[in-house]
């Protein structure tokens, strides 16, 4: 009777012994597989990392999001159909446009780029329009604009939603007529341009704010392409960054032979605000700050960078009242048809009298054209 609680306690010494055993077994496995996750490496050159498409071949992404765009290229590319790409900096924007000229008719010849937010508003006619000698003060020689150069090839139009709206009328007249004519001279100018136009912006709600003209938009809009930012597609990450690290090893004249698997991982967990071009730099950095062999380890942004530049993507920018009325004022119309008036109109729904929605309106620079649907 005495014994048996002793036996006891040696088999639960045993069991604990062994419980002991099993978390130290386990906590070697997982550095183990953490070792192992440090030191093997996955090749550079995946098959992903090869272009995934032969009639783009500067252009890398083999997941669902991008065989989309593989798509939509080749439907749209052999046409001179007006594109509108749209996309957060860095998606790609200006390369899917040389890809789109590159495949088209008029590959032969050079695709013309204006980026509409570098050049001052001032001299963003003369550049895009052209104009005569004497035309204005500084104007010594006449000069063809970008149109007259982008005669029977593509017309880039980067950064479009940057365009005054001044200009955005002039630019419509053109596309609708396919005629220019010089600032100064009187002459109209046949042109057979092809027009693609690329924006970081939401130009629908800029048409809201009644910062972009809607019938632009509805001319640009003809075939919209939307790039996806990068943390959206992270299936296409390591290809990305083994085509980059190549090209950079390449450069750089060092022997690159893999990226380890811990490397990838970092790529994976971070959010890249400023899309491919951040990665392309990220990477290119990283190759030459390591030594030749694999690529362990990855140079992000600083922490407090990093927190800082996640915070401020999600900072809503301050705006004025006058801007906030601005835009609820051509919602509510907007959502009225256009009607002011009467018992279906916007100034019912405001809770104002029309006269007053009226004159608060021509005060905030609300005009007819800034509606969407109007129902008059
Ligand atoms: N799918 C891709 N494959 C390979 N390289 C890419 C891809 N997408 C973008 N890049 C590269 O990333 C960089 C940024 O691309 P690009 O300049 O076309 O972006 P963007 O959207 O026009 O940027 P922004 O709005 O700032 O003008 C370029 O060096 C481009 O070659």
């Amino acid at each position: 009777m005495m014994k048996k609680p002793a036996l006891l306690s040696d088999t639960e010494r045993l069991i604990q012994m062994l419980a002991e055993k099993d978390s130290q077994i386990e906590k070697l496995n997982k550095q183990i597989e953490a070792y192992k996750n440090e030191l093997e490496a996955l090749p550079l050159d995946t098959g992903a990392s090869k272009p995934a498409s032969e009639a783009f071949p500067d252009i890398i992404g083999s997941g669902k999001e991008m065989a989309d765009i593989f798509t939509l290229l080749s439907q749209v590319a052999a046409s001179s159909t007006t594109v509108l790409i749209t996309g957060e900096t860095g998606t790609g924007k200006e390369l899917i446009a040389r890809a789109i000229h590159q495949a088209s008719p008029a590959r032969g010849k050079a695709m013309v780029t204006v980026n509409c937010a570098a050049i001052p508003a001032s001299l963003m006619e003369s550049e895009l329009f052209g104009h005569e000698k004497g035309a204005f003060t500084g104007a010594m020689e006449s000069r063809a604009g970008k149109f007259e150069q982008a005669d029977n090839s593509t017309l880039f139009l980067d950064e479009i939603g940057e365009l005054p709206l001044l200009l955005q009328a002039k630019l419509l007249r053109v596309l609708q007529e396919r005629v220019v004519e010089r600032i100064g001279g009187n002459k109209s100018i046949k042109v057979n341009v092809r027009i693609i136009a690329a924006t970081n912006r939401e130009l629908q709600r800029e048409v809201m704010n009644g910062t972009f003209r809607n019938d632009l938009y509805y001319r640009l809009n003809v075939f919209p392409i939307a790039l996806p930012p990068l943390r959206h597609r992270r299936e296409d990450i390591a290809a990305l960054a083994g085509f980059f690290a190549t090209k950079q090893a390449k450069a750089a004249g060092k022997n690159i032979t893999g990226i380890s698997r811990k490397a990838l991982q970092d790529l994976r967990n971070y959010t890249w605000p400023g899309n491919i071009r951040e990665l392309q730099h990220v990477i290119e950095r990283s190759v030459l700050l390591n030594g030749d062999g694999v690529l362990r380890t990855i140079y992000l942004p600083d922490a407090p960078d990093r927190k800082y530049l996640e915070e401020a993507a999600q900072e809503e920018p301050i705006r004025t009242l006058d801007e906030i009325d601005r835009e609820y004022i051509l919602k509510v119309v907007n959502h009225c048809k256009g009607r002011i008036s009467g018992p279906h109109g916007a100034a019912v729904l405001l809770g104002m009298p029309s006269t007053t929605l009226i004159s608060k309106m021509q005060r905030l620079g609300i005009k007819k054209e800034h509606f969407i649907e109007r129902d008059f």
